[in-house]
């Protein structure tokens, strides 16, 4: 493996230290490593590995103001086994301190589940992983049963087709009412975050008012056209509450030989409209 930033590899993550974190940086950002080797600046393509270069300089560019950084690992796996070597380099990158998350979106039967929850908490040290909720509870499960490692749950997505299904009545209410409901009675809120999206206007008060004290992972800002002003208004609680997510907004801010450079304002500039909020 590779060392990090910091000398060290990436562990495991309590709540208090993603909130002490997030008080120091006063920011809430969560930086979307969402790289595709189509949008890079076309001289990394010259380089040993390419992802690994562009995220290694995205990493050091944007630390100071990110408390999280998922990786998407449908832009790594895409690569097959070069990609996957890349997602472990970069990893191995991050400082220990900032929260990671496997944006993978996992859950299958338990002993599959099981699997994917090594994968991700034990093959590669993330913190979290993403999980789509579809199956139930034994699809769920096996991700909580790691400690200080956290299953990130689909609540709201962001995206158009979350209103085929998440927002169907079921029993009076929408279903992704129930899902939050249930969902939060598997674990606690040291173990369980839920994915809203940013572009869910609407529903963002009333998602923090069914679930007072959890974290939210909150994509959309940015290329999808959610705001920071807006989630900041609705979601934050008194331990912040939130990590929002900016992938292309950040990343591909820029896209010749300083794109570091203006990946570095892009973050500077959400984490300062963050912080009036922390
Ligand atoms: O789970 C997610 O991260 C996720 C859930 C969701 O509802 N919407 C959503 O956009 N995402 C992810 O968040 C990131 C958003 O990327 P940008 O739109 O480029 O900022 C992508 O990696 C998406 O896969």
């Amino acid at each position: 493996m590779e060392t990090s930033g910091n000398g060290v590899t990436c562990g495991d993550m309590k709540r208090a230290e993603i909130v002490s974190q997030i008080h120091q940086k006063k920011s809430v950002l969560c930086v979307g490593l969402d790289t595709d080797l189509t949008k890079i600046p076309s001289h990394l393509l010259q380089e040993e590995d390419p992802v690994f270069a562009f995220n290694k300089a995205i990493i050091d560019a944007t630390q100071e103001f990110a408390v999280s950084y998922k990786i998407n690992t449908a832009f790594y796996e895409a690569q097959g086994l070069k990609g996957w070597q890349s997602l472990e380099r970069t990893l191995a990158y991050i400082p220990r301190n900032i929260f990671t998350i496997a944006d993978a979106k996992r859950g299958d039967i338990g002993n599959t589940s099981t699997q994917y929850a090594k994968t991700f908490f034990e093959t590669y040290e993330f913190d979290s992983v993403t999980i789509a909720p579809y199956m139930g509870k034994d699809s769920v499960a096996p991700f909580l049963e790691f400690r200080d490692k956290w299953g990130i749950v689909l609540g709201i997505t962001s995206n158009e087709g979350s209103l085929d299904f998440q927002h169907l009545l079921v029993d009076g209410r929408p279903l992704y009412e129930h899902v939050l409901e249930r969902v939060a009675s598997w674990g606690t809120p040291e173990n369980i975050m839920f994915v809203v999206g940013a572009t869910r206007k609407e529903q963002l008060a009333h998602v923090r008012s069914l679930c007072p004290d959890h974290f939210f992972l909150i994509p959309g800002v940015g290329a999808q056209g959610g705001d920071v002003d807006t989630v900041c208004r609705n979601t934050l609680n008194s331990d912040a509450g939130v990590l929002i997510n900016v992938s292309r907004g950040v990343i591909y801010a820029g896209n010749d030989e300083h794109f570091a450079e203006a990946a570095a304002a892009a973050a500077r500039q959400y984490q300062k409209e963050m912080s009036v909020y922390l």
